[in-house]
């Protein structure tokens, strides 16, 4: 579904709920389903969230997981400490190319029965569940905080705990700090300091209500249309300044792009101001790596250069991010160059209207791209992959007055 994206207005006002967060709400479901005795607030109810819990609550063999890389990731663990039950995972032709090695490697020290059904350190897996007697592992940390995190949330059902010694420069940090947290939440003791984590044995938790936070993620679109607009006062909720999210540093990183964000009761506002633009924004972005495409399209919008680094991990995502986003800016007109882990943007002159942005199965791409309508006239191809993460986003810009036409329906 192509999707015409255009405003009449540069100004923005309005209130937008957020859905419930996919990293904290993922991590939830897992605890959930080993502990029962916990209850869950404000969910994400996007399609990640959503099959997750439906691969936890199914009896069947065959599980496909589609793009849902947590999920992924989170439910291999999950079924090889399911003891007795035998499980294929799988998912969409992209999750089959999403590196899965160094999990199954630390599963099988631990003691796991996993084969791969097609190709070597790839999904689809076959996961015989068995006891893990064992509890010490080691784990290479600079591919993916997901592995480290799927191995700490079944931690505490095994019967001696775990302890995990991360080897290499470890990425995307507050996600693992987020699983921590939200084990200690559910009364689960546990540490990680320096490069050793270590989850206390729990055989059973105390009843508990947690509420997941919004998704800062599905926020950062907000804080780029704020940039990009002449005038904005936008109210979002349910936020709070003390996130386990990593990427609620987009209230920072944004303040130099001249969005203000003021932390209220459950919400945040975001105003736009007159700032001068800095000529150049530096950022590493190891430790959020799901902001990359949302700055990287802003600062193209406001004519910006922008050198990103740390983005190691954006290749292996739902798309190969960087070259996605090399590809859509240069289309409308911008600038790009890309190694392995930055992203260097030069400062744009002009911004070609009318564009269809292609969208490579990657939910950030069409979420990322979006907030450019503000600036010209644009088109966004396949524009239902939003839900990935956030399903409401198209109404959310018609609140806003942005206008939003599906060409197929014309
Ligand atoms: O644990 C999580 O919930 C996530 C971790 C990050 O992945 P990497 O650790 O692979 O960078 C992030 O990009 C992803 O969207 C969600
Ligand atoms: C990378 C992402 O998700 P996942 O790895 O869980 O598919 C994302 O939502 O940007």
């Amino acid at each position: 579904m192509p999707l015409h994206l255009s405003t009449n207005t540069r100004r923005l006002s309005g209130k937008i709920a957020v859905t419930g967060s996919k990293s904290e709400s993922n991590r939830l479901l897992i605890l959930q389903a080993l502990y029962p005795h916990l209850e869950i607030d404000n969910l994400s109810n996007s399609d990640d969230t959503r099959v997750l819990q439906k691969a936890l609550n199914s009896e069947d063999e065959v599980i496909d997981i589609h793009h849902a890389g947590t999920a992924m990731r989170f439910l291999t663990a999950y079924f090889v400490s399911k003891e007795g039950r035998e499980t294929v995972l799988t998912g969409s032709p992209r999750m089959q190319e999403r590196p899965i090695a160094i999990l199954v490697d630390a599963l099988r020290d631990l003691g796991a029965d996993i084969t791969y059904d097609k190709n070597e350190g790839f999904p689809p897996l076959r996961i015989k569940g068995k006891k893990l007697l064992k509890n010490e592992v080691k784990m290479q940390a600079n591919v993916s905080s997901q592995y480290i995190s799927a191995l700490m949330l079944i931690a505490p059902s095994l019967p001696k705990g775990l302890k995990i010694d991360l080897e290499g420069k470890i990425t995307s940090v507050p996600y693992i700090q987020m699983s921590l947290q939200l084990l200690k939440q559910c009364g689960i003791e546990g540490s990680f300091e320096n490069n050793q984590i270590s989850i206390a044995p729990t055989a059973t938790v105390p009843a508990k209500r947690i509420v997941v936070e919004s998704d800062w993620s599905s926020a950062s679109y907000f804080y780029s249309m704020a940039a990009l607009s002449d005038a904005a006062e936008l109210s979002l909720t349910a936020y709070r300044e003390n996130s386990l999210q990593g990427d609620r540093s987009v209230a920072d990183i944004y303040q130099k792009l001249g969005v203000k964000t003021t932390f209220l009761e459950g919400k945040i506002r975001l105003e736009k101001l007159d700032v001068q633009l800095p000529e150049v924004l530096e950022l590493d972005l190891a430790n959020s790596p799901d902001l990359a495409q949302t700055i990287a399209v802003t600062c193209f919008g406001l004519g910006v250069k922008a050198y990103l680094t740390g983005l190691h991990t954006l290749r292996i995502k739902e798309t190969d991010r960087l070259q996605a986003l090399k590809n859509e800016i240069e289309k409308l007109g911008g600038q790009v160059e890309i190694t392995d882990d930055t992203l260097k943007l030069s400062a744009s002159e002009e911004i070609k209207s009318d564009i269809a942005i292609d969208t490579y199965n990657d939910h950030r791409m069409a979420l990322a791209f979006a907030p450019l309508a503000l600036k010209v006239p644009l088109v966004i191809n396949d524009a239902g992959v939003v839900s990935k993460s956030f399903p409401e986003f198209w109404e959310n810009l018609q609140q806003l007055k942005f206008s939003v036409k599906d060409s197929a329906k014309e």
